[in-house]
């Protein structure tokens, strides 16, 4: 008997999918599976949720949601002996779309019951994990702004976009990777597991999820012309070539900003703020098992 918990955030995506027991249990057969449904009611819950499935036994732990959702889910699983699965209902699903996990929920559901397991990378900032992407530019501004407006709307977003991008202010760090140490002042400092931001978008094309590599991009503060040209290089998916764009591949990153005590960052979509200067990004190579 096959223990799965569904581990459902009720608000990601619009809020309007209904992930029960009853219709979660059709797609399965009772006597060789023992399903559960654990819905998320507060920020950050999924991670209690996902420890009661732990200590449930469970072998299959399932994160129905968004990045975010993802991201609670999966830090509890890492190096487990689990298998993670991913039923994407948020609103970008970089990750899921980087796994070719489909969108409709029926077939995702189906991806967990019958899927393949892939070992995949997850990236460590300080000791924390990450598995799409984590960046100290203005990518972490935005996500601050927008969670701060207390709205889920993309017109919130965007208005966060917009006031980031008038009132930004590059900080100078130093970063090392290869043994060199170089001094930014990024626009955006941005590193990367996935190809895939969400929304179809990537700053990372070249990023593998397998290949024990995390992908570097730096772009340094420049005006809002060469911006706007940086944005079609995105939307071209190739931002390497951008002249003014540092892109490397390596397993080791460090950052150390200048100047201030506190300072914050995104991981996985969501601000975190932290009480040092110091970041050490490395990996865990083939840390997390994941059904796709
Ligand atoms: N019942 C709840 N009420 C309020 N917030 C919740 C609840 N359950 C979970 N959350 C929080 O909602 C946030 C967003 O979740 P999630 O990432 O799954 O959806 P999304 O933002 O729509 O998707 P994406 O990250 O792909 O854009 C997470 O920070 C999570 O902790």
């Amino acid at each position: 008997m096959k223990k799965i918990y569904f581990i459902v955030n009720p608000i990601s995506g619009k809020g309007k999918h209904s992930i029960t027991l009853e219709y979660i249990k059709s797609f399965f057969d009772e006597s060789k599976y023992d399903i559960h449904v654990l819905n998320s009611t507060y920020k950050r819950h999924a991670i209690t949720l996902t420890q009661e499935a732990l200590d449930a036994n469970a072998d299959i732990i399932v994160a129905c949601g968004g990045d975010g959702t993802i991201h609670e889910v999966a830090t509890q699983v890492v190096d487990k002996n689990v298998l993670f699965g991913i039923v994407p209902v948020g609103s970008g699903n970089g990750l899921a779309s980087n796994l070719s996990i489909p969108k409709d929920i029926e077939q995702a559901i189906i991806r967990v019951r019958d899927g393949q397991v892939l070992k995949m990378d997850v990236g460590v900032v300080n000791g924390e994990y990450f598995f799409s992407n984590m960046g100290f530019g203005i990518d972490a501004t935005i996500i601050d702004n927008y969670e701060k407006s207390g709205k889920r709307k993309l017109g919130a977003y965007i208005k966060a976009a917009l006031n980031s991008a008038q009132h930004y202010t590059a900080k100078k760090m130093y970063v090392t990777y290869k043994g060199q140490t170089k001094e930014v002042n990024p626009l955006l400092l941005f590193i990367s597991n996935s190809n895939e931001m969400g929304y179809n978008m990537s700053l990372t094309p070249k990023a593998s999820l397998t290949d024990g590599l995390l992908d570097y991009l730096m772009v340094p503060k420049i005006n809002i012309f060469k911006q706007l040209t940086f944005g079609l290089y995105v939307l071209l998916k190739k931002t390497e070539k951008f002249r003014k764009t540092d892109y490397v591949q390596t397993d080791h990153i460090t950052v150390e900003i200048v100047g201030e005590q506190k300072n914050g960052f995104q991981m996985d979509g969501e601000y975190y703020e932290y009480d040092t200067n110091k970041f050490e990004i490395k990996m865990v190579k083939g840390g997390l098992q994941v059904l796709y």
